[in-house]
């Protein structure tokens, strides 16, 4: 490709920031602006026309998906090179960073990595094991919170200061560092260690450091206005001298202060790297100017911001649209019915996004959207991925990788139910500790179930020989046949499978998705190049896939195509969609109120500008059509329990001129208004502040149904869809026992398709086969996975 290629789609401002040469360069513009565009197409002109070495480019972005459609778009543009650009979360840079230097971290290569459910575990086991308290201040998320702050402010238990007076402080401390001596024999990183570890070494090693710097000639980072202190930090070690670095963010998008995010490493970018070019960027080419103007009209009141207007080519387009909904499952339906209606005027589903500020929204989202049988995804790790059954299959892996991580086998020392107990648990727990033992080792110590009954110390046998089973095994299987194996071998499908009930059927379904996913992984992996650099050991592919698992974080599953997203308004950040609908645009949901908060006045200020911020954010995804709706009650959870409360329209709403709406600038103050629900101003308006009242009349809203009863609390399950996944693969064919295969036969793998043995070592269903597989390549699978061909 040549320059002029690269360059056509850009403006002269865009192209100013793709063609600038060395030094520090910032991009400081609205939503939709093209500043990922520039990255994009600076880092293909780097490459193509400046001749720089794809691997000595670092590109970080703020989500997996993010990171992996820049991927795409730079394959379109580089081919197969863009495969050796670095391009991740910092998150995942982090982590790939430490497998390189784990000896330098003392970690082994497979090491684990513990999300914030795991975390929350931890700590519980460890109050409980120290004797403290589970009291509200001191309960486990209290603790975790203090450990994740003291811990993103880059201190590890020696370096915590906490008063001699405060109680609390020294317990929560004592529990870091008993949580720290965990993760260290479970050889795990959390999350926080995955940016914490490479700046410790990076600080602390000069060659090191110059290898690194070295390495990365060139830094990208997009979404630069939700970095934290430590992100910037590594940013400014990896710069070295050369000080190559790119960041390209719009501090009006700045929506994770509560996470540590610091919209100071952007505003003040130019006084860390002196010298930096700044150009900005001033049209907007994703939507149109009625969309621009009800976000702009939202942001415009932020207090405390560099104003910047955008302006676009495509003047008017269609009316924003107001949804008015009885309650939560009433505006779910009336969302899917809208999206029924786009798709059958040719929208693709998987243009539509529905955007909500908490999780706890998706549901009768959800609900509505199976109930019109409209395909739809969570694009959210969590809603599959934090399922229980699937994280006892992840926790079977890294056991199966390192027996010594005893979170994990307490998690599933008794899942499925095998009649291990909790009091044969405590008792092992009591054991270890004394003997200063994990789990794993106290369990093969005669001693230390010799008093148990001998029906205890079968299964714990049993259990015992199962994991280190898996130990032998595993480890340098495929990830799709280890999850398999796991599956089979832990006998989860089948009690599950024998409970008969939906949720077993669920959970079955769940735990093949989980083995449909670690396929796909195996697949974008088949044909990926040895590393280049001969020090790069790669770790296996389950540690790879529990990788990507544990990484998916808000905005990260795979989208397929075809279905409607279903996301919280951080979790959109970046991403575009023609139709977005923003669900649930009430005062206590947007801008999102805590129920019990004692905080002071400039923090709720600053919370209440975040929330302005995350309504501009939903509302600049758009390309075409907005649509915002409302229930004017919402179950809530008061001290009886759920009940019903009455809403008040989003103050955000208040701030849009109705003309957005397509409606008369001001409703004349006399006209006969008919019954039917009308939006008034929200009651803590200031006089004179624009007032929106909208009703049936206005002729914006569909007909609604007839008034009707609250819900009862537990809907009926809604009806299942049919299976996406291609579940051929049947246990019962593993089970068979296949006997080793003589070189050259021809076989069939289930996941793996056909292929030709080349040896075998082992004997019986145990043994393993290594086989050319005509589409994946070389493999070593387990004898019993493979029939002949
Ligand atoms: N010069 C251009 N000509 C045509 N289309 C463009 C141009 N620049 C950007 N676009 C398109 O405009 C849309 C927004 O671009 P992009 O996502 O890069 O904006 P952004 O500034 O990163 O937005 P956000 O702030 O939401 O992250 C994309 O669909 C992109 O392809
Ligand atoms: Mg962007």
């Amino acid at each position: 490709m040549s320059a002029p290629d690269l360059l056509q789609d850009l403006n002269d401002a865009q192209a100013a920031a793709v063609l600038h040469g060395d030094g520090p360069l910032l991009v400081l513009a609205g939503a939709g602006s093209g500043k990922t565009r520039v990255i994009v197409h600076r880092i293909a002109h780097l490459v193509t026309e400046r001749r720089v070495m794809p691997w000595h480019v670092l590109a970080v972005t703020f989500t997996n998906k993010a990171a992996g459609e820049m991927r795409e778009r730079l394959e379109a543009l580089l081919g197969p090179q863009a495969r050796e650009l670095w391009l991740s979360t910092f998150h995942a840079f982090g982590a790939r960073f430490l497998r390189r230097e784990a000896h330098r971290a003392g970690l082994p290569p497979d090491f684990a990595i513990y999300d914030d459910d795991d975390q929350l575990r931890l700590v519980k086991s460890e109050l409980a094991a120290a004797g403290m308290g589970d009291d509200d201040r001191m309960g486990p998320r209290a603790v975790l919170t203090r450990i994740d702050r003291w811990k993103s402010a880059g201190h590890l238990p020696g370096g915590v200061k906490v008063g001699d007076y405060d109680v609390e402080g020294q317990a929560a401390l004592e529990i870091y560092r008993r949580y720290e001596k965990q993760l260290a024999r479970a050889g795990a990183v959390d999350f926080g260690d995955l940016l914490l570890r490479p700046l410790e070494l990076l600080e602390s090693d000069p060659d090191l450091l110059r290898y690194w710097s070295g390495r990365f000639r060139y830094l990208l980072v997009d979404e630069f206005q939700d970095t934290s202190a430590i992100q910037l930090e590594l940013v400014k070690l990896l710069a070295g001298a050369a000080r190559n670095v790119c960041v390209v963010g719009d501090d009006d998008q700045a929506i994770y202060r509560w996470r540590g995010a610091d919209v100071s490493n952007i505003l003040d970018f130019d006084r860390t790297f002196p010298g930096t070019r700044v150009v900005k960027l001033e049209q907007n080419y994703r939507s149109t100017s009625r969309i621009l103007e009800a976000a702009h009209a939202v942001i415009a009141k932020a207090a405390r911001r560099r104003e910047k207007k955008l302006w676009t080519a495509q003047e008017g387009g269609a009316p924003l649209r107001l949804l008015v909904a009885q309650d939560e499952h009433e505006e779910g339906e009336k969302v899917a019915r809208a999206a029924a209606g786009l798709r059958a005027e040719g929208v693709r589903l998987d243009e539509i996004a529905v955007l909500y500020r908490t999780n706890a929204q998706s549901r009768p989202l959800e609900a509505a959207m199976r109930s019109a049988r409209l395909p739809y995804v969570i694009v959210r790790g969590q809603s599959f991925y934090e399922r229980a059954e699937v994280k006892d299959a992840a926790a079977y892996l890294r056991l199966a990788l390192n027996p010594r991580s005893d979170l994990d086998l307490a998690r599933v020392i008794n899942r499925p139910a095998r009649g291990i107990g909790e009091k044969t648990v405590e008792r092992l727990r009591a054991y270890a500790a004394v003997k200063e033992l994990p789990l794993i080792e106290a369990l093969g110590d005669r001693d230390a179930i010799s008093e148990l009954k001998p029906a205890a110390r079968k299964a714990l046998a049993a259990f015992h020989d199962l994991v280190l089973g898996l130990n032998r095994d595993i480890g340098g299987l495929d990830a799709g046949v280890a999850v398999q194996e796991v599956l089979t071998r832990s006998e989860m499908i089948e009690k599950f499978r024998a409970e008969g009930s939906d949720e077993g059927v669920e959970r079955v379904e769940n735990l093949l998705e989980l083995v449909a996913a670690a396929r796909e992984f195996d697949e974008a992996h088949a044909g990926e190049p040895p590393p280049r650099d001969p020090e790069e050991q790669l770790p296996s592919p389950v540690a790879r896939f529990l990788e990507q698992l544990a990484l998916l974080g808000d905005a990260d599953a795979p989208t397929p195509e075809g279905r409607v997203a279903l996301m919280t308004l951080h979790a959109a950040k970046g991403l575009e969609f023609d139709a977005v609908f923003m669900a649930g645009m009430e005062d206590g949901t947007l801008p999102y109120e805590r129920p019990w908060s004692d905080d002071g006045p400039a923090e709720v200020a600053a919370a209440q500008d975040e929330e302005r911020r995350l309504c501009y954010v939903g509302m600049t995804r758009a390309k075409k059509l907005l649509t915002l709706s409302l229930a004017r009650r919402r179950m809530g959870f008061g001290e009886n329990g759920p009940s019903f409360r009455a809403t008040e329209p989003s103050r955000f709403l208040g701030d849009l001129p109705p003309e957005l709406f397509g409606l008369p600038a001001r409703a004349p103050a006399a006209a006969p208004r008919p019954s039917g629900p009308v939006i008034r101003r929200h009651p803590g308006a200031l006089p004179g502040e624009p007032v929106i009242e909208l009703d049936e009349a206005d002729g914006f809203q569909e007909s609604r149904p007839p008034p009707r009863a609250a819900p009862p609390l537990r809907r009926p399950a809604a009806p299942r869809g049919e299976p996406e996944i291609d579940y051929s693969y049947d246990q019962s064919q593993a089970s068979g026992g296949g006997a080793p295969f003589p070189r050259g036969a021809r076989v069939v793998h289930p996941s793996l398709g056909e292929g030709v043995v080349k040896s075998c070592d082992g004997a019986g269903a145990e043994a393993k086969v290594t086989v050319a597989f005509f589409g994946a390549g070389e493999k070593r699978v387990l004898a019993r996975f493979l029939r002949p061909g």
